[in-house]
């Protein structure tokens, strides 16, 4: 797997270091709430796992699989809703918990659907951000890293669902999309 990268541009140390602080932050700003967080499968996996460690509040956790790329490196623009959240939401502090936003489609559908459900509030947090990508109107209220228009992967970001395992992020050598 690692000869398939091409450059790493963010190390496991660099990514560690950031989930700490966001979790901070985070805790912070929830200080005597208890958020429920949504975690946007499956990307959002590894990011979830440890930045719900970093988070010194009770919080509560969901998962909902939502899917706009299936094996390509481009957005459908179509989302598909694969697994929906078990729990209610109306009257939550909701955090949706992504690794990265980049057109901006699948939180921009989600955030309409959680208001639809009468969420108390809904806020972002992201890995990754990529706003030369967006196509739509919609920022995160915490990040991570702004990240160049180069489709990333590793830390939960696939290709062809592959790479998620990888413990750091990089970019793929251009001769593993022509396989
Ligand atoms: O801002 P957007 O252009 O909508 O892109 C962001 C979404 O793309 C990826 O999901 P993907 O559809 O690849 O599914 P996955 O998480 O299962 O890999 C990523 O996890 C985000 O959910
Ligand atoms: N793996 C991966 N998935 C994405 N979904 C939207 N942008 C990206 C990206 O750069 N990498």
């Amino acid at each position: 797997m690692q000869q398939d990268i091409l450059e790493v541009l963010f190390t496991e140390e660099m990514i560690q270091d950031k989930v700490r602080e966001l979790g901070a932050a985070i805790s912070r700003d929830y200080t005597g709430k208890s958020p429920l967080f949504i975690c946007i499968l499956k990307g959002a996996v590894m990011f979830m796992a440890d930045l719900a460690k970093r988070t010194d509040i009770p919080l509560e956790m969901d998962f909902m699989a939502i899917s706009s790329y299936g094996d390509s490196t481009k957005s459908s623009g179509v989302v598909r809703i694969l697994k929906d959240l078990d729990k209610e939401v109306e009257g939550r502090d909701l955090i949706i918990v992504e690794d990265i936003i980049d057109s901006g489609l699948t939180l921009s559908y989600l955030r309409n659907l959680l208001l639809q459900r009468n969420a108390k509030s809904i806020r972002i947090v992201t890995l990754f951000d990529k706003p030369e990508g967006r196509t739509v109107n919609i920022s995160p209220n915490y990040f991570g890293f702004q990240v160049p228009n180069r489709f990333i992967v590793g830390y939960g970001l696939d290709y062809a669902d592959k790479y998620r395992n990888l413990p750091y992020v990089g970019i793929l050598r251009p001769e593993v999309y022509s396989h």
